[in-house]
């Protein structure tokens, strides 16, 4: 199935799902705080895991105690696609085992 930008109005109906992600129209963004410097490896770690099984892959920067995330489809221009909400779902899903807030 090919892939499509998804309209603003569709990007913030689907974050409603999704507390602490945000849209600019370009980029889905979301901020983890973890109660340390290893546990944020860890979770770049278990993400990088996730976006190699969905060959879909993020802008992760990693902080002290901190990992950011910042993805959007390339392969349309640059917009946020069913694939970008898609990876902010599963990386929800594990998140909160890894001490992320
Ligand atoms: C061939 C490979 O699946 C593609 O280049 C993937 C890799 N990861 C990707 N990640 C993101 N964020 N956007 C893409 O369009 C994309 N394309």
């Amino acid at each position: 199935m090919p892939v499509e930008p998804l309209s603003q109005q569709d990007v913030e109906e689907r974050l409603r799902e999704l507390p602490g992600w945000t849209t600019d129209g370009v980029l889905l963004r979301r901020s983890y705080r973890l109660p340390g410097h290893f546990p944020a490896v860890a979770l770049v770690v278990h993400i990088a895991r996730i976006q190699e099984e969905l060959g879909h892959h993020s802008d992760l920067t990693l902080g002290y105690d901190t990992v950011a995330i910042a993805v959007n489809t390339h392969s349309v221009g640059g917009k946020v696609t069913g694939l970008d909400v898609e990876l902010a779902r599963r990386i929800e899903a594990i998140a909160p085992g890894h001490g992320a807030r």
